[in-house]
């Protein structure tokens, strides 16, 4: 599901923000694959991808890792055996930023082409 959150800029999160109140992500969740990702405690996503094998969950855990370092956000990886769970907070704030929003809707995208 390619949608126009994937097009944003990840802006970069300074300390001084404050995390997302869910009055806030919830417009951003939305725009998100729902069968994939859920707000937990409104403090991160979390988010389930499946894929035919291994190969294809590693091949997808290092193109969002290439992602990661061109933006310089990181989400947290549980890669195994046709899936890759995936958590996805702005650590800076211990909490949630619209850029978290941004990088799932990237993953989003780049999971269209394992689908
Ligand atoms: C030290 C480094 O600049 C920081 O850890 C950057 C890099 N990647 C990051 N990733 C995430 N998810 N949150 C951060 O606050 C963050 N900050």
């Amino acid at each position: 599901m390619a949608s126009e959150l994937a097009d944003e800029p990840c802006e970069a999160c300074t300390s001084e923000d404050e995390p997302l109140p869910e009055s806030e992500y919830e417009e951003y969740l939305a725009e998100l694959d729902t069968e994939v990702w859920d707000v937990i405690n409104g403090h991160h996503l979390e988010g389930t991808y499946e894929f035919e094998d291994f190969r294809d969950a590693l091949e997808f855990t290092y193109e969002v890792g290439e992602l990661a370092e061109e933006e310089w956000h990181h989400p947290d990886f549980h890669l195994q055996w046709g899936e890759v769970q995936i958590e996805m907070w702005t650590h800076k704030i211990d909490g949630l930023h619209k850029a978290d929003f941004v990088m799932a809707a990237r993953m989003d995208r780049i999971h269209e082409d394992y689908s």
